[in-house]
């Protein structure tokens, strides 16, 4: 039986370990350092934006009203399974690994039917990572983009971050040329990665998500995503079973905090969430996990140094299991598509100094995370449609 829906509350201060509060996050950027002009017209070290209607500006008079529900339709769930408008003649798809992630070329994005939409919701439902070789979907105009991605839910607008003159459902990641963010992040990190689901803290976050390269850095820049439905498939079924029933609390305070501190914008005010920490996906019937370093404050329920050696356990699961996860290589005109319900992902900020990265988000929301009952030894149905042991 789903569990009760429990309004969240506000995440009271004291209990809120800091030893486990994700790493500020690193991907985002801001307005500092920052010249528009010169990134569009480039500089003499850094050549310019090849999609200038693509970079960020910073609106800091435009607030938003909290948001509102709504009833999500899972467009992955009555969607044939043997996604005969999505893959025809020309179309060639290759695992990435044999648990995680699929490669398509052939493809348009662009171009697909309503009826393909819904079994490409099906598919990186299944492979969790979907990614399209060689799209036109950058070249679009922005509100065509926007439209494609409105098919698979409500288009969330990101509270911090920076977005397309005009376009702030776009959310932005773009690092030019005078931006050392990932160096002064190593001033107090070993590394850069920052294991997350997107915006978790909302009440009903992201399914159905698309990200793509607008410019990519000579070398790196790779995207790291793993897979929490294999990371919960990991766990005994003993440990499978007390994680049922547990919910946590997600906070986008620190978010918006954070962006206060560099003299950026909060375009609506920050909220918490109450999310259970196995949530099952509506299409699939998977189970996953789902918490993250990043927006995961504690275990609803758990004194402080029980949530917190918990939660490190369940992070360390999901940043160790290198044979659930995937690294996405960007080549110019890459989309990827992923499903937010049951990956976390990480950007590899690597690449030299000075040379651009620009990508560009579209998060759709999706369903109020939902738990059904543990089912004992009965496993998750692997993404290659084998069904586990059954008991
Ligand atoms: O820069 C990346 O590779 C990923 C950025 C990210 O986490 C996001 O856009 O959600
Ligand atoms: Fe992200």
């Amino acid at each position: 039986m789903a569990p009760e829906i429990v309004e969240p509350k506000p995440a009271p201060k004291s209990s809120f370990p800091k030893s486990l509060a994700g790493p500020k996050e690193a991907f985002i950027g801001g307005p500092q350092a920052y010249n528009k002009t010169a990134e569009e017209n480039g500089t003499e070290s850094q050549p310019a934006a090849s999609y200038p209607n693509y970079l960020p500006v910073w609106d800091a008079e435009t607030k938003y009203p909290p948001l509102e529900p709504f009833t999500h339709y899972e467009h992955g769930k009555n969607a044939d399974p043997t996604f005969p408008d999505l893959f025809g003649d020309g179309i060639s798809i290759n695992d990435i690994t044999p648990l995680t992630g699929a490669e398509v070329r052939g493809l348009q994005l662009s171009t697909l039917t309503d009826k393909a939409k819904d079994q490409l919701a099906l598919f990186v439902a299944q492979k969790k990572v979907v990614v399209l070789h060689d799209q036109d979907f950058a070249n679009l105009p922005i509100p065509e983009a926007l439209d494609i991605g409105a098919y698979f839910g409500r288009l969330h607008i990101h509270p911090t971050s920076g977005a397309p003159q005009g376009h702030p459902e776009v959310h932005l990641v773009h690092r030019g040329a005078d931006d050392n963010t990932a160096q002064q992040l190593l001033e107090n990190r070993t590394n850069t990665v920052t294991w997350h689901s997107d915006v978790t803290y909302e009440h009903q976050p992201p399914g159905t998500s698309i990200l793509y390269i607008l410019d990519t850095p000579a070398a790196g820049g790779d995207t790291l995503f793993s897979n929490q439905a294999e990371a919960y498939n990991r766990l005994s079924p003993e440990f499978q079973k007390r994680l049922h029933g547990l919910t946590a609390l997600h906070s986008g305070h620190e978010q918006a905090q954070n962006s206060k501190l560099r003299g950026s914008i909060v375009r609506r005010e920050p909220v918490t969430s109450i999310h259970p920490v196995v949530r099952t996906h509506p299409a699939t019937g998977e189970k996953a996990l789902f918490v993250n370093p990043q927006f995961t404050r504690h275990i609803v329920g758990f004194k402080q140094e029980e949530s917190e050696y918990l939660l490190r356990f369940l992070y360390d699961h999901i940043a160790l299991g290198q044979d659930f996860q995937v690294r996405v290589k960007w080549a110019p005109k890459t989309v990827v598509v992923w499903d937010n319900r049951v990956t976390a992902h990480s950007a590899t900020l690597d690449w030299a100094n000075g040379q651009r990265r620009h990508l560009a988000r579209i998060t759709p929301q999706a369903e109020r995370p939902l738990e059904t009952p543990f089912q004992g030894l009965r496993k998750n149905v692997s993404a290659n449609g084998v069904a586990g042991v059954g008991l």
